[in-house]
């Protein structure tokens, strides 16, 4: 794989770009694999970034996105629209085209959005909006401009994708109780690991997710939660160690509600960048057994994205 030059934009001062070389994983996840968290950028000279965008990326294709896929032994990828794309979901619409059913994908879409539109989506794989409160990566959008825009997106059965950190939970909790879909919360709500697995604050997260039987988890970018690392570099297989207790208590009190993803191209690390093969190795520390890690990797992101699909047809998805 190679990476291709941003040639129309211009890379975030100091950006870190995608691994091009990762090794295969030695842990083979389970037939049917899902990567449930990457994104596709660009490239920016097919799909443009987005003008209010806080980050420009360095590119990363739906072909790289898929031999990425092929190569750690995946089968099928959720592909999470990002901010330096806005609402502007063509490049991530445009891999769940040619992904032969095998990506669904989750849009970022503004109040107003029309039942036609939504329709589009739906029909190209789209099977979420993403919220996210971010502060680094977006303006706050008015509550009841979310509210408009799950309204739109209930009858197609869609859930809502949350992006936020542990500091915004208390804050943010009723509203998103509130929200009448099914809620999809990215990377653990974002704990700081420097504090304890068992401590406050993230016990306030798993409360959070005990308020609702519908609250999904992705346990997902140790490589941007980890402060002491060690780091999926130079063929480490215990990398994330402080990550570890953190997902494992998701794990084990939601098997049925948790998600895992590469979150390739991994935007915005600003430490290093990680081999993603050796961040797949980082799997059977967090789900320990083949029971717990069929249902994190296969089961549930089935049952979320892929509900209606008959994956045992000879041409499956
Ligand atoms: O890839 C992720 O999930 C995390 C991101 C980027 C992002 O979410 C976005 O731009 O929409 C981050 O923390 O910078």
């Amino acid at each position: 794989m190679t990476t291709n030059p941003t040639a129309a934009f211009e890379k975030t001062p100091g950006w870190l770009d995608w691994y091009a070389g990762p090794s295969r994983p030695r842990f083979r996840p389970p037939e049917g694999a899902v990567d449930a968290h990457c994104h596709v950028f660009g490239p920016g000279e097919e799909f443009p970034y987005a003008p209010e965008r806080k980050y420009t990326p360095c590119d990363a294709s739906k072909d790289q996105l898929f031999a990425l896929r092929d190569h750690l032994g995946f089968t099928r990828n959720v592909v999470v629209q990002a901010t330096c794309h806005g609402a502007d979901n063509s490049a991530m619409v445009d891999a769940l085209r040619a992904s032969g059913g095998r990506a669904r994908g989750v849009a970022t879409v503004r109040p107003g959005v029309s039942a036609a539109e939504l329709r589009d989506l739906h029909e190209a794989g789209v099977r979420g909006v993403r919220f996210n409160f971010v502060k680094r990566l977006v303006d706050a959008a008015p509550r009841q401009d979310l509210r408009d825009v799950v309204e739109r997106i209930r009858p197609l059965g869609w859930h809502v994708v949350v992006y936020f950190e542990a500091g915004d939970l208390a804050e943010l909790r009723e509203f998103l109780l509130s929200i009448p879909v099914p809620l999809v919360i990215d990377h653990m709500g974002r704990p700081d690991v420097g504090k304890d697995p068992d401590g406050p604050e993230f016990e306030a997260f798993l409360d959070f997710m005990r308020a609702r039987d519908d609250i999904w988890c992705k346990v997902s970018c140790p490589e941007r939660l980890s402060v002491s690392g060690p780091a999926a570099l130079d063929g480490e297989r215990r990398a994330y160690r402080d990550v570890v207790p953190f997902a494992r208590r998701v794990v084990e009190e939601f098997p049925d509600r948790v998600l895992w993803g590469t979150d390739w191209p991994h935007p915005n690390l600003t430490d290093h960048m990680p081999d993603d093969g050796l961040l797949v190795d980082f799997v059977p520390h967090i789900a320990p057994t083949p029971a717990l890690q069929q249902a994190l990797l296969v089961d549930n992101p089935v049952r979320l994205y892929w509900p209606d699909a008959d994956l045992t047809a000879p041409d499956r998805p």
